[in-house]
């Protein structure tokens, strides 16, 4: 197995670079950003075109690809109601898709480094605050995405086994709560932001007097711009090859009734917000420490505002027809 040099990430314009889940929120952004550095050999795979939940399928995509690195973003996502409906899809489907990819990237030979990505739901619902890496598994998970936590922390430690065992460049990143382009908008299933866009829009259109917002308004959440996490994702592929899961955040939050007056305001919707104390909370509070990405030498650019007028404009261009 050919060992990573650190410089050399940002310089292999022409190595073969597989992005699972390129047409998501996060892996979209992260061949965005791939092809604006110059990056030209990407390996892209619809769901239709190779389900990674089958291992022999998977098995035989990388004996014949052979990439040099993988960004690993396929994965079965979303928010507090679709975590809670369908907690089977997100334990099984998950587990199987990041055990696949993992094993059948390390077992083709060829690949220098994969970056998988986990999720900010990972620590405890009682986590200190900000959360540091520290805390995983230090304290019981917030009941309504445990399903999702539980297979994103295998794969955290599913990484550092194949580091340990194997010598391989394997590295984990945490994404706090993402928004921007390509999100899913879905009304029930998607997460909060996404979400609250939709409603706020449609109700403007149809000059409704008042929009439902779920639980009470008094969570705090950290949002950060997807760009900003594609940019942070190459960024640990070139500098980071340490065993530790590594936070990415923007370091600010808001309430989630911040947050709604917020988009609001940015998609013009001039009635009320009613809101409805029968839907969960979830995590009281989920702010990450990123101050070990801050000392790596790296941090968030885009502030939520001006990320939600961008995805706005995205959304009215792109996504105002979605069912
Ligand atoms: N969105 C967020 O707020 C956060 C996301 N993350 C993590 O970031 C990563 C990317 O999430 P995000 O971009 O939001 O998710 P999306 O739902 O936007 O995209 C998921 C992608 O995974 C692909 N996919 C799903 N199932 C399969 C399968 N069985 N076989 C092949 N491909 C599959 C989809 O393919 P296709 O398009 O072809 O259907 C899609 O491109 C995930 O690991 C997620 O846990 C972490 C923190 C927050
Ligand atoms: C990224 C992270 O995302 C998920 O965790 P979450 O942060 O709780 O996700 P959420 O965005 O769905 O909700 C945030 C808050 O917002 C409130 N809320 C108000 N109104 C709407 C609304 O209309 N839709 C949604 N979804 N939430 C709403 C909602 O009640 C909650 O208090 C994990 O399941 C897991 O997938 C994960 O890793």
């Amino acid at each position: 197995m050919a060992s990573f040099d650190k410089a050399a990430f940002f310089n292999e314009k022409s190595a073969k670079i597989y992005v699972a889940g390129h047409r998501g929120l996060v892996g979209s952004a992260i061949q965005r950003k791939l092809l604006s550095l110059g990056f030209h050999n990407l390996v892209l795979r619809t769901h239709d075109e190779l389900d990674l939940t089958r291992q022999s399928d998977v098995e035989s995509f990388f004996r014949s690809e052979l990439p040099s690195y993988v960004i690993l973003c396929a994965a079965k996502v979303g928010g507090i109601h679709a975590n809670s409906t369908y907690p089977a899809d997100f334990i099984a489907v998950n587990l199987q898709i990041q055990t696949n990819v993992i094993d059948a990237a390390y077992r083709c030979g060829s690949t220098k480094k994969l970056i998988f990505l986990g999720s900010s739901c990972i620590y405890p619902k009682h986590a200190p605050q900000p959360i540091p890496e520290s805390a995983l598994l230090t304290s019981p998970l917030e009941p309504t995405n445990e399903w999702y936590a539980i297979a994103k922390i295998s794969g955290i430690k599913m990484c550092q086994a194949y580091k340990i065992q194997y010598g391989w460049d394997v590295i984990s990143a945490m994404p706090t709560n993402l928004y921007g382009p390509f999100d899913n908008f879905h009304p029930q299933n998607s997460h909060v932001l996404p979400g609250l866009m939709r409603r706020f829009h449609e109700a403007k259109i149809s000059d409704a007097k008042e929009v439902v917002v779920w639980g009470s308004g008094s969570p705090l959440r950290e949002f950060l711009h997807v760009d900003d996490l594609a940019d942070a994702v190459l960024f640990l592929l070139g500098n980071y090859d340490g065993l530790e899961h590594v936070n990415v955040g923007s370091g600010k939050e808001v309430t989630i009734k911040e947050l709604a007056e917020m988009i609001k305001e940015v998609v013009g919707f001039q009635g009320k917000l009613i809101w409805d104390p029968t839907k969960p909370d979830g995590t009281p509070r989920k702010l990450m420490d990123n101050s070990k990405l801050a000392k790596l030498g790296w941090e968030a650019k885009i502030s939520l505002r001006d990320g939600l007028v961008g995805t706005y404009k995205w959304y009215l261009e792109n996504a105002v027809n979605q069912q």
